[in-house]
């Protein structure tokens, strides 16, 4: 009998479930959107039971369409959007108030009190962040103000704090795992990324107990065993865990100090594994963890990039410029450059290396000849741009120069996109075969904790090239349409 590892990829926009062989490859993939909420201008929240849901339905739909049998599933791994935080009752097990997502700036107010009060280097130094709404903390602070007695039940024990992944690991288990990974955890701004403990003094400035908090476990580790109704009668082993980004860096195989990978999502993430040693940066990256395996942990570089393929979504949902998001490429190419156009999609503030909450988008160098392909091309190259500024930062701060950077995420299959970023970034551009890098993660931990790969050299030997993208633009055309950007970016960020 064949067996597999199931892989449920919870993402910010949708929940995938996704069957791996002992290749490496996709068997079979279920995807369902769900519900975005957008309550206030600047918030973002998601239903947790709507995403528990969205589980449940692509498991059973990936199981029924690929004619897998649950007793063929080895083990499962579990990826998720990082940082959207979910507070719910132990009892009953409901939610006290909506996911506030990962994108959302509800808590800035918070942020800059704490800003403010001078705690800035003291997040930073222990958790290799800063102080911004992006991350889980503030999250979990608002909620224990603004929902009604939340904050008692959470002092007497009632509620319990998690990112997605502790969420979906508590709901398969019927409750009885509350855990997350080091990757996730790594997120939160409450625990220490040097000590691997959750940080008194920082719970203790944020104002949430630690009953509330999950045990902190390695990355590839059996959590539990799924209770038996979700899996048709049989318990089948939760073998690992990582923060989408985290998943994708191994996914990509880049288990090598100085290996880096971008994914091209809702937002863009950069990574760069720095392996046992935690780099500080200098310019505006993160401080994170890359996984816990072997015993030990190793760390990463980050670059955020907020709105990257959501910029797509919006020619296609909010300017209806687009009918679908593949459709970008072919009005990209109908022109030969933007003819000055600078599109700046700060919609929900900058991120890396910026770190400005208040800057919304813009748009710069209209004239009455700008045309819907010029407009597309802009909002495309903006993602190069942003993800220029990102690599610059950390080539400052890791002193390596990248040799070849590997890509993955949705917006990776546009060609343009990929040809332009070459350009943009004077290094081959890596599209793997399985762009289903994120699940694969999430796979591979899992599938080492059961024994399903042996070990990290046979998972990055299952790695292949699907097409490199070479530089060929001229440095003087470089520098000239980079430096545009930077113009564009700073007037931008004058503009509040
Ligand atoms: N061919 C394309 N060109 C540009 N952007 C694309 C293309 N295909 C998908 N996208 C963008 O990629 C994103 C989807 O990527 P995905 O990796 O599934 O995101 P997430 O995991 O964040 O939900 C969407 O925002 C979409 O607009
Ligand atoms: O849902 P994605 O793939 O855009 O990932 C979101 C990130 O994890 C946010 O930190």
């Amino acid at each position: 009998m064949e067996k597999y590892i199931l892989s449920l990829d919870q993402g910010t926009t949708s929940s995938r479930a996704i069957l791996f062989d002992k290749a490496g490859k996709v068997v079979h993939v279920s995807q369902k959107e769900f519900t975005q909420h957008f309550p206030k201008p600047g918030w973002v929240e998601h239903n947790a039971n709507e995403i528990w849901g969205s589980v449940l339905a692509v498991i059973a739909g990936v199981l029924s369409e690929s004619n897998v049998k649950p007793e063929q599933i080895a083990g499962i791994g579990i990826t998720n959007q990082r940082e959207t935080t979910v507070v719910w009752d132990k009892e009953t097990g409901l939610p006290v108030y909506n996911a506030i997502v990962w994108q959302s700036r509800q808590t800035s107010g918070i942020c800059n009190e704490l800003k403010e009060q001078g705690y800035n280097d003291l997040f930073r130094n222990k958790t290799g962040l800063l102080i911004d709404a992006y991350f889980s903390g503030t999250k979990v602070k608002w909620i224990l103000d603004n929902v009604e007695g939340a904050r008692q039940k959470a002092e007497e024990g009632k509620l319990l704090f998690g990112t997605i992944d502790t969420w979906l690991i508590w709901k398969l288990s019927g409750g009885s795992a509350h855990v997350t990974d080091y990757s996730n955890a790594s997120r939160t701004l409450m625990f220490n990324i040097y000590d691997l403990k959750w940080d008194e003094e920082l719970l203790e400035i944020l104002g949430v107990p630690a009953s509330m908090l999950p045990e902190v476990k390695p990355s590839s580790e059996v959590y539990a065993n799924t209770v038996t109704h979700h899996f048709f009668g049989h318990e089948i082993p939760i073998a690992g865990a990582a923060g989408d980004q985290q998943s994708a860096l191994f996914g990509q195989a880049c288990f090598e100090e100085g290996m880096a990978k971008n994914t091209y999502g809702t937002g863009c993430f950069m990574l760069m594994n720095t392996g046992e040693k935690a780099v500080k940066s200098e310019h505006g990256l993160l401080t994170t963890l890359a996984w816990g395996l072997n015993g030990k942990v190793e760390y990463a570089l980050e670059g955020s990039i907020f709105v990257a393929g959501s910029a797509i979504q919006w020619l296609r949902d909010g300017l209806r410029m687009l009918k679908n998001a593949k459709d970008s490429e072919d009005y990209a190419k109908k022109v030969e450059s933007t003819d000055g156009v600078y599109v700046v999609p700060a919609f929900v503030g900058l991120g890396t290396p910026y770190w400005d909450s208040d800057v919304r988008g813009a748009i710069f160098g209209l004239t009455r000849g700008t045309s819907k392909e010029h407009f597309v091309r802009a909002t495309l190259e903006s993602l190069a741009y942003q993800t220029k500024d990102v690599l610059s930062a950390m080539e400052a701060d890791s002193a390596i120069e990248l040799k070849t950077l590997r890509v993955d995420g949705g917006a990776v299959m546009n060609n343009f996109l990929m040809d332009f970023q070459s350009d943009l970034l004077n290094v081959p551009v890596e599209r793997p075969v399985v762009n289903e890098t994120t699940a694969l993660g999430a796979a591979y931990l899992a599938g080492l904790a059961v024994g399903y790969w042996e070990s990290q050299e046979e998972i990055a030997s299952q790695w292949a090239i699907d097409r490199s993208f070479e530089p060929k633009m001229s440095d003087e055309d470089r520098d000239q349409l980079y430096g545009g950007w930077k113009k564009a970016v700073h007037a931008t960020m004058a503009f509040k």
